[in-house]
């Protein structure tokens, strides 16, 4: 609702209300029309002041209205009916002003923001485009260039950069209402065309074309199939060449494309999937908003190769101290070295002080008698990470959490040789740790509430996106991505090549298809997990290694690369070919397509041509059917959650939703359907038989997603 109150004799307070972010709800758009009224009928009110409950202003239309029948007063002629008013209004800006919030903003003749403010029109993060005016009034405050960038963008912006690139009046510290009381004062009766962006002229500039093109195509490259940024490119263009009723017009026909769109539908579920994965559940009921985290103010990383280093500089940006260890002054050097030039880049780019004092680097465990928390980064052995583990139970506190940042092994056969198995959790970061959102929080069987707590509101802090997980081989993303692999290098032996499997799955939406990323990842890294599990033993024949292992499926293919040293970008060549060790622009090898063609020869293969839906069925499917496994096991508290460790780790295309969304999209007795296809030709690889899950919730005809959990038995609730 907005509640309408008389302050001085002469001005109108209008305040949403709809906490927590005072969202454009029905009730609120009927709330404001009724107010709106109230103040144009009393004589004695000149002019209205619009804020925000709590000290947020509007964080936008309530995106939960997006799925039902939208009802109540449409936000344009009511912005309209604003901007029209006869009587002056100014928006008084705490907090946020996001999408419709900042629209309505800037259907107000003035705008004063409080310092900490943001703003921006974020609407294409949901497959949309600002249709309350915003791709209309916007280029005529700011011109076409800033309005294109922050509307294709949905950047947040500071009140700060508002003030210089024109969009607020005035910035103020202090109280933004009592702000835009006075400013109104100092303005009543002044004309008020020139406040009313509607009636601005076209925002045209001579190269309009050139630079629509340009935006265009920036936002081809960066979001590779999304629909909405293109659209907002079209109705700003539109804003620069056409009269603001014809524009509008344009930007009404592209929001209604869109607005039905599944790409919107799938990057609406993803804004509430992030936020469901913020509040974790464990299986003993534990969860979020019944379990306290205490504070973590000094943390210890262990090893500074390229994971620590990251980890290192997360934490010293969020403000924590770290104590930060290696096992020989030359590895310390080069980590220390590393983490200081990351650090001082930031400072640089952030124009902040240098935040180095927060840090130590040492060799000596001892340091780490007084820190919270210690995250283990060292490389991937388990009795590596074990001696660690014990010489740290040696040195820490009694209540210090260890983490370890494994990415798959064992977290409970970790925890055994501590003395603490309750204090003991995994928080697997992505690569680079610094740049990757996605932080995988793993509890063992003895991890303790407490400690899963602790570790979440850790990875909060250092600004990650959370998502905790049961303790299970590559836990919920590398186990998923293990079948998503295997059936890539299977089209291979088949008859595909890496760029026709990476062509597909960039096309489908893939940063990165998934060569490329096995080129810049190294390919000795699979290779060496393959040895450590048995895969790979002395007796395989080096010549002619044999395709099944184990009684399944395998391809030696990867295996083949490393012992000729193709290990990647790192060496220059991998899938790829390189320029140089190190470069990244990958090229088509002819030296990998003669490979392949000698690897069908000598085992008999018949290669045949593969279509991109076959490559996006096998690979895609077989990740989702895993995804469905691990629902079924509990390891996640839900589809959300993977949704969210694919849309955060794996770049997985946003407007898809994530693997779990997509099946469901796709329609799941189609996944089914194409499984058991699939499975019938490839018996040996027991990953494509469908899980049981996937089955039942067939044969309970296909409920939506947000009904799967009340269907699996094991799941933990998040209610
Ligand atoms: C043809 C049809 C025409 C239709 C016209 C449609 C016009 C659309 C224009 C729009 O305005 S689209 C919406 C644009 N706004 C946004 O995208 C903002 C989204 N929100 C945020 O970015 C953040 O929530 C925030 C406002 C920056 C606050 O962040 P914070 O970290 O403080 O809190 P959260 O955990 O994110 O949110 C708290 C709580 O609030 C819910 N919520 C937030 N924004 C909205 C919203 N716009 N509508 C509905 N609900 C919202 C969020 O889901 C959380 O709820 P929960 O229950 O605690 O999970």
């Amino acid at each position: 609702m907005a509640l309408y109150t008389r302050v001085k004799e002469s001005i109108a307070v209008i305040t949403l209300k709809n906490p927590p972010v005072n969202a454009l709800s029905t009730a609120v758009r009927r709330g404001i029309v009724e107010s709106l009224s109230q103040a144009l009928q009393d004589e004695q009110v000149k002019a209205v002041v619009f804020c925000g409950e709590n000290n947020t202003f509007c964080g936008g239309a309530d995106i939960k209205e997006f799925s039902g029948s939208m009802s109540g007063p449409p936000l344009v002629p009511m912005i309209h009916s604003i901007e029209a008013s006869e009587k002056l209004i100014v928006a008084a800006i705490e907090g946020v002003a996001l999408g419709g919030g900042l629209e309505l903003a800037l259907g107000c003749h003035y705008r004063v923001a409080d310092t900490n403010a943001r703003l921006g029109l974020p609407e294409v993060t949901l497959g949309l485009l600002p249709a309350a005016g915003g791709t209309q009034r916007l280029p005529r405050l700011i011109g076409i260039t800033a309005a294109l960038e922050l509307i294709t963008t949905g950047r947040h912006i500071s009140a700060k950069e508002a003030l210089k690139l024109g969009i607020v009046d005035q910035v103020i510290e202090g109280n933004a209402v009592l702000a835009a009381m006075a400013l109104a004062l100092s303005v009543i009766g002044q004309p008020l065309n020139a406040r009313r962006l509607s009636l601005q002229a076209p925002a045209w500039v001579p190269d309009v074309d050139y630079v629509c093109e340009a935006a265009l195509a920036r936002v081809k490259q960066r979001s590779r199939g999304a629909m909405a940024p293109v659209a907002c490119v079209q109705a700003v263009r539109a804003a620069a060449m056409l009269p603001y009723s014809k524009g509008m017009e344009k930007e009404r026909q592209l929001m209604d494309m869109l607005f039905r769109s599944s790409q919107a539908r799938a990057m609406q579920y993803a804004f509430f999937a992030q936020r469901s994965a913020g509040k974790w559940s464990l299986p003993n009921g534990a969860q979020w908003n019944n379990t306290k985290a205490r504070n973590v103010e000094r943390v210890g990383v262990i090893g500074l190769g390229t994971m620590g280093q990251g980890i290192a500089v997360s934490l010293v940006k969020a403000g924590i101290s770290v104590v930060a260890i290696e096992v020989d002054t030359k590895q310390l050097e080069l980590g220390k070295k590393a983490v200081t030039a990351m650090l001082q880049r930031y400072a640089q780019r952030q124009g902040v002080s240098s935040p180095l004092h927060l840090l130590k680097f040492t060799l000596s465990f001892h340091q780490l008698r007084d820190v919270d928390l210690v995250i283990e980064a060292v490389f991937e052995d388990m009795n590596l990470k074990k001696r660690v583990f014990s010489e740290l139970c040696k040195v820490l506190k009694e209540n210090t959490i260890i983490c370890t940042n494994t990415s798959g092994l064992n977290v409970d056969e970790l925890a055994a040789v501590t003395d603490r198995q309750h204090l003991v959790v995994g928080m697997h970061f992505f690569a680079p740790a610094h740049v990757m959102r996605l932080l995988e929080v793993v509890y063992g069987s003895g991890s303790s509430p407490e400690a899963v707590a602790i570790a979440m509101a850790l990875g909060k802090r250092m600004q990650k996106v959370c998502v905790a997980v049961g303790n299970c081989s590559g836990f919920v993303g590398n186990r998923m991505l293990k079948h998503y692999m295997d059936q890539s290098v299977y089209l291979l032996e088949e008859g595909a090549t890496p760029e026709q499997v990476d062509q597909a799955l960039e096309e489908f939406g893939f940063a990165m298809g998934i060569f490329k990323v096995a080129d810049l990842s190294g390919l000795d890294v699979g290779w060496r997990v393959r040895k450590a599990s048995g895969l790979i033993s002395p007796d395989i024949d080096p010549v002619k290694p044999s395709r099944w292992r184990f009684g399944r499926r395998y391809c030696p293919l990867p295996d083949m690369l490393c012992q000729q040293g193709r290990l990647g970008q790192k060496t220059g060549h991998g899938w790829y070919l390189y320029n140089s060790p190190g470069s990244k622009e990958a090229k088509c090898d002819p030296e990998i397509l003669k490979f392949l063609e000698d690897y069908r020869l000598k085992y008999g293969i018949i290669p045949r041509r593969i279509s991109s839906q076959e490559v996006i069925e096998r690979c895609v499917f077989s990740l989702a059917n895993e995804g469905l496994r691990i629902l079924e096991e509990g390891i996640t508290a839900g589809p959300e959650d993977i949704d969210i460790i694919y849309l955060f780790g794996y770049g997985w295309p946003r407007y898809r939703g994530g693997p779990m969304f997509y099946a469901a999209q796709v329609g799941l007795s189609v996944v089914l359907e194409k499984l058991e296809h699939y499975h019938h030709l490839q018996p040996d690889v027991p990953s494509l038989e469908p899980s049981q899950l996937l089955r039942k919730l067939v044969a309970e005809g296909s409920p939506p997603i947000q009904q799967w959990k009340s269907h699996i038995k094991n799941l933990h609730s998040q209610l």
